[in-house]
C-alpha cells in the first residue's frame, strides 16, 4: 500500500534523535527494522536513565546528554522529547548545526513548536516540522515498536519557502516508517487534532478525577464495577503527565475552542435528557456509531 522507492544512500549519513521515549525510540526501531533512512543514529537525552536503556537495547549507534555535541556533523535532528522543551533546545543546538542539515520533530502541536523554533534556525538549515499520528499510553524507550506509524497519517507544516528537498526527506522517511504523508498548515493542524486528539485526552484526565474525587465507598466500586467503557477512558487517561500538559498549554487556544464547542453540545445533550426527549438522545448516539462504524472502514481498506 505504501510503496517507497528505496534510495541507494540512506535519506541522512547520521541522524541524531533528541529525546529516546516512545516516539524516538520507534523511529529508531523502525529505521533498524526498514533501512534506508540513517547510516548512523545518533541518541541524545537528558534522563541517564532513558540513555542507558536505550544504550542497553542498541537504539543507536551513539549515545550522548549533550545535544550540542549529538547535532554535530549532523544531516538529520528529529526532536523527539516534549513540546515544551523546543524552544530551549533549539537554541541550544542551532549554532552546531551544520549546513544543510535537515531539522524535524515530531510534536503534538505545531504552531507553538514553529514559533519556539524558528526564529533560532539558521538560514542554511531547513526546518521540516512533522506530527505522526500515532501513539500509545506508554512511554519511555521501552515502548517503542518498529510498526508504530505503520497505516497512520504523519502531518509536515513545512513554512512557507521550505526546500523542497527537504521536505521530500522527511515525508519519505515516514512513508519508509510505514505512514502516510500529508501537508498542512500549522493553524489548521491544530484545531484539527485539538478536537480528535487532545480534547478527548482533556476529557479522559477530567472524567477519571471526577470519579476519583467520589466519597470512600464510591470510589471502591467505581474500580471494582468499572467496565470496558470506563477502562477505554482510563487506558487514553494513563498517558505521561509532562507530555499532555506540555501539549494542552502549547495549544491552549484550539482546545480551548473545542472545548466550548463540545460543552455546548454536552449541555444539550443533558438539556434532552432532562427533558425526556428520546428522539434527540437517540439520534446523537446513532451519529456516533456511524462514526465509530466509518473509522473502522477506513481501517480496515
Ligand atoms: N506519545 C504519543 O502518543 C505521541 C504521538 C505523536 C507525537 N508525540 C510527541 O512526541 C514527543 C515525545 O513523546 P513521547 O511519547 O515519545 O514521550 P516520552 O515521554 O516517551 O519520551 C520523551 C523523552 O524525551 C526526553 N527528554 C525530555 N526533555 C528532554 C530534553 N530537554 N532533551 C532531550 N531529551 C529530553 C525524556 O527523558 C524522554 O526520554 C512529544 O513532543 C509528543 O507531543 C507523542
Ligand atoms: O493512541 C494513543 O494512545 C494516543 O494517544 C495517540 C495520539 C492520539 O491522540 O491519537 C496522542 C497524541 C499524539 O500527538 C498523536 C496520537
Amino acid at each position: 500500500m505504501f510503496m517507497v522507492e528505496r534510495m541507494v544512500e540512506p535519506i541522512f549519513k547520521r541522524l541524531v534523535i533528541i529525546g529516546i521515549g516512545l516516539i524516538g525510540s520507534s523511529i529508531t526501531r523502525g529505521a533498524r527494522a526498514y533501512g534506508g533512512i540513517a547510516d548512523k543514529i545518533v541518541i541524545c537525552d537528558t534522563s541517564p536513565a532513558a540513555l542507558a536503556r536505550a544504550e542497553e537495547l542498541g537504539l543507536g549507534d551513539e549515545y550522548t546528554s549533550d545535544p550540542a555535541k549529538a547535532v554535530a556533523g549532523a544531516d538529520g535532528v528529529i526532536l523527539c522529547a516534549p513540546v515544551g522543551t523546543y524552544a530551549a533546545l533549539a537554541q541550544a543546538i542551532a549554532p552546531h548545526l551544520a549546513p544543510g542539515c535537515v531539522l524535524s520533530d515530531v510534536g503534538s502541536t505545531k504552531q507553538s513548536v514553529m514559533q519556539d523554533i524558528t526564529p533560532f534556525v539558521p538560514a542554511n538549515v531547513a526546518f521540516v516540522p512533522a506530527h505522526p499520528i500515532a501513539g500509545t499510553e506508554f512511554s519511555g524507550p521501552d515502548a517503542g515498536l518498529a510498526d508504530l506509524f505503520r497505516g497512520r497519517w504523519s502531518l509536515l507544516t513545512p513554512p512557507a519557502g521550505t526546500a523542497e528537498a527537504a521536505i521530500v526527506k522527511i515525508e519519505t522517511m515516514w512513508k519508509i516508517l510505514g505512514a502516510q504523508t500529508a501537508r498542512m498548515d500549522a493553524a489548521h493542524h491544530d484545531r484539527v487534532i485539538a478536537i480528535v486528539s487532545h480534547l478527548p485526552h482533556l476529557i479522559a484526565f477530567t472524567i477519571c478525577g471526577t470519579a476519583d474525587d467520589l466519597a470512600g465507598e464510591t470510589r471502591g466500586e467505581v474500580l471494582q464495577f468499572a467496565a470496558s467503557g470506563f477502562r477505554d477512558f482510563t487506558r487514553i487517561a494513563a498517558s505521561d503527565p509532562v507530555m499532555w500538559r506540555d501539549i494542552f498549554l502549547n495549544n491552549k487556544d484550539a482546545l480551548l475552542e473545542m472545548f466550548a464547542r463540545f460543552s455546548e453540545d454536552a449541555q444539550a445533550m443533558a438539556r434532552a435528557v432532562r427533558k425526556g426527549d428520546a428522539d434527540y438522545i437517540e439520534d446523537k448516539i446513532n451519529r456516533s456509531r456511524k462514526i465509530r462504524k466509518s473509522l473502522i472502514d477506513i481501517k480496515q481498506a
